[in-house]
């Protein structure tokens, strides 16, 4: 009952009766209409130096799968764009829909994609994660869009053997800059977790050029379980977070 209580199981409706956050004016994920975008020719280019010895595991946790890495000191750090000095690459994780229509958290000008990769980083000048949380720059998460094509890109090979909640497997000497597409132009914003506790403390910067996923990758997402292992299946999909109220945010752009 607790579980179900707290939200996770009833879904986000439900979220702000633990987590009053949820119910905040800087929520996330929201949609963005380029015709209320502002280019702001400050913005410059953002810069990730990752260290691929930094990636440690890669784990299915129930509600989505994640890569985890070596955050102890700066050795896989952001910076530029929006960002005042170098944020910690902590982990990142996908969110995805059960069809290709759909699936990801943030919208553009009205389209969904198949998934949405995040690169969750914090600020180490507030001492811990736990600290970062709690400060409107303590967090910065780069969101790639993920479309689906013929064309192949190796994303996560390692999700085969992490089909059930609480698996969990080595996945080393990993570079997700290779993630990265071609362009670096992004759309940046204010906002918050897209799931509890929903805190305001991320610097969103989302990659306008979406990179591009096979159909197999995709079906192996769709392939992870909400269960355990010994538990009846419950298939891992449709884990993004309804939009939420832009409520006055202007959205940034570091392009024309
Ligand atoms: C105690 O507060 C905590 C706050 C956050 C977290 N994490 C898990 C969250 O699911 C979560 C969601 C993120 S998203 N979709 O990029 O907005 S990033 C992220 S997390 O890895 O930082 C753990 C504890
Ligand atoms: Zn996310």
């Amino acid at each position: 009952d607790r579980i179900a209580r707290n939200g996770l199981i009833w879904g986000p409706d439900h979220w702000h009766e633990n987590y009053p956050m949820a119910k905040g004016d800087k929520q996330s994920p929201i949609e963005i209409n380029s015709k209320d975008v502002q280019h702001d020719s400050s913005l410059g280019p953002w810069h990730a130096s990752y260290d691929p010895g930094a990636a440690k595991t890669i784990l299915n946790n129930g509600r989505t799968c994640r890569v985890v890495f070596d955050d102890t000191f700066d050795r896989s750090v952001l910076r530029g764009g929006p960002l005042t000095g170098a944020y910690r690459l902590r982990q990142l994780h996908l969110h995805w829909g059960s069809s290709d229509d759909h699936g990801s958290e943030h919208v553009i000008d009205g389209v969904k994609y198949a998934a949405e990769l995040h690169m969750v980083h914090w600020n180490p000048k507030h001492g811990n994660f736990a600290g970062a949380l709690k400060q409107p720059d303590g967090v910065a998460v780069v969101g790639i869009f993920l479309k689906v094509s013929g064309k192949y890109s190796r994303i996560l090979q390692g999700i085969d053997n992490i089909k059930t909640k609480g698996k969990e497997a080595p996945f080393q000497h990993f570079d997700p800059s290779i993630l990265f597409p071609k362009s670096r132009d992004y759309w940046t914003y204010h906002g918050s977790f897209t799931t509890p506790p929903c805190e305001e403390c991320i610097t969103w910067i989302l990659l306008r050029e979406p990179i591009e996923v096979s159909p197999d990758q995709m079906a192996k997402l769709r392939s992870l379980s909400k269960n355990g292992e010994n538990e009846p299946v419950n298939p891992l999909v449709d884990n993004w977070r309804p939009l939420q109220p832009v409520k006055g945010r202007v959205v940034r752009s570091s392009f024309k």
